[in-house]
């Protein structure tokens, strides 16, 4: 069973007060763009897990783990133990979505192994794990999981994990620069909640951009551009300041959005046109100032078998 699973951008990530159980509570609108990890599950005598760089992809998967540690692993146990049978299984994943980039790559395999290990193991013709399920159990390795298996455009509010998709219009065109050396997300929650400390800020309660909801809806790239918004920016910045400079490029190029991907810190750009995001692929490259430059589309499905 093989899963093809895409990458997400944050196209608003509010963050609200960090809570008792260590979240915070978000306003987080997901975007899912066409950059796919694959994941295979094949029955095997115990639990396996490989991961390589997917075919032309040049995506460093140095600090993935290769065992149970690995989210697609996790999600195995997962679904072996709701349908009780051993998690018996080598998982093969295949890396096209930078690692610990801001894109969710982790979770996209941990979602692609949930769907492949179901079709595996789950009743053909009566399925016991239904598509909500599955995303109900994607919640409880990370709370960008369900979207992973959801895909599309999606609001999400709680830590994340509780969704609602969004209506939009047409395809939006985008520009990724990665970066060498990925940052922690808890450690960029943190400088955020630090930063605010700082200032003496109390944590706002964020709420859906209309002005987004809108721009998707009619597909106004530029209305879409000129509303995207990422509270963790300011905190990925202060940790990795050279950013700064790769976002000042791509706008020089002419994006009409630019942010860092939720924590960072692959940079994203939003062209108005795929011609435009031609253009600025080619300046970032020129420029020098990203690891790599990907171009990418959105809105593309969740994880779906191939
Ligand atoms: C920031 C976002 C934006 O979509 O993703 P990335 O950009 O890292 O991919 C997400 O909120 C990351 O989601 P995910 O990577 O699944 O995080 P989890 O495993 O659930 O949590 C890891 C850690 O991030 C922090 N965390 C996560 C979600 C949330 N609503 N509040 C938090 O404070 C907590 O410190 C938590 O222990
Ligand atoms: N299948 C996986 N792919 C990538 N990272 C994984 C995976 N399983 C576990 N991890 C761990 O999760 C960390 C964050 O990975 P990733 O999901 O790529 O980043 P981000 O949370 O920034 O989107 C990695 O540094 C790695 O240690």
């Amino acid at each position: 069973m093989t899963v093809r699973v895409p990458a997400k951008v944050n196209l608003q990530l509010g963050v609200g007060p960090l809570r008792e159980d260590g979240y915070h509570d978000l306003v987080n609108v997901f975007h899912a763009v066409s950059l796919f990890d694959e994941v295979t599950a094949a029955d095997a005598a115990r639990l396996e897990v490989s991961v390589q760089a997917a075919p032309y992809s040049r995506v460093a998967v140095g600090g993935v783990p290769a065992d149970g540690d690995n989210l697609a692993a996790r999600a195995a146990g997962l679904v072996a133990a709701r349908l009780g049978v051993e998690p018996r299984v080598s998982l093969r994943i295949r890396k096209a979505i930078p690692v610990a980039g801001g894109m969710a790559g982790g979770s996209a395999d941990a979602a692609a192994a949930l769907v492949a290990c179901a079709r595996l193991w789950d009743d053909r013709d009566d399925p016991v794990l239904t598509r909500e399920d599955l995303m109900e159990m994607g919640a409880e390795i990370g709370s960008d999981v369900p979207f992973a298996v959801l895909g599309g455009t999606a609001v999400g509010v709680g830590r994340g994990e509780q969704l609602t998709s969004a209506l939009t219009r047409g395809t939006f065109h985008w520009v990724f620069a990665t970066a060498d050396g990925g940052l922690s997300t808890p450690a960029v929650y943190a400088e955020c909640d630090r930063l605010r400390e700082t200032r003496g800020e109390p944590a706002p309660r964020p709420s859906v951009s209309e002005e987004l909801m809108t721009a998707l809806a009619t597909g106004d790239a530029k209305a879409l551009g000129a509303a995207l918004t990422n509270d963790l920016q300011e905190a990925a910045l202060s940790l990795r300041p050279s950013l700064e400079r790769v976002l000042d490029a791509g706008r020089d190029f002419g994006a009409v959005g630019a942010l860092v991907s939720g924590s960072g810190p692959t940079c994203a750009f939003l062209a108005e046109t795929e011609e435009d995001a031609a253009g600025i692929a080619d300046g970032l490259d020129g420029a020098g100032v990203a690891a790599q430059v990907l171009r990418a589309s959105g809105p593309v499905p969740g994880a779906t078998l191939v």
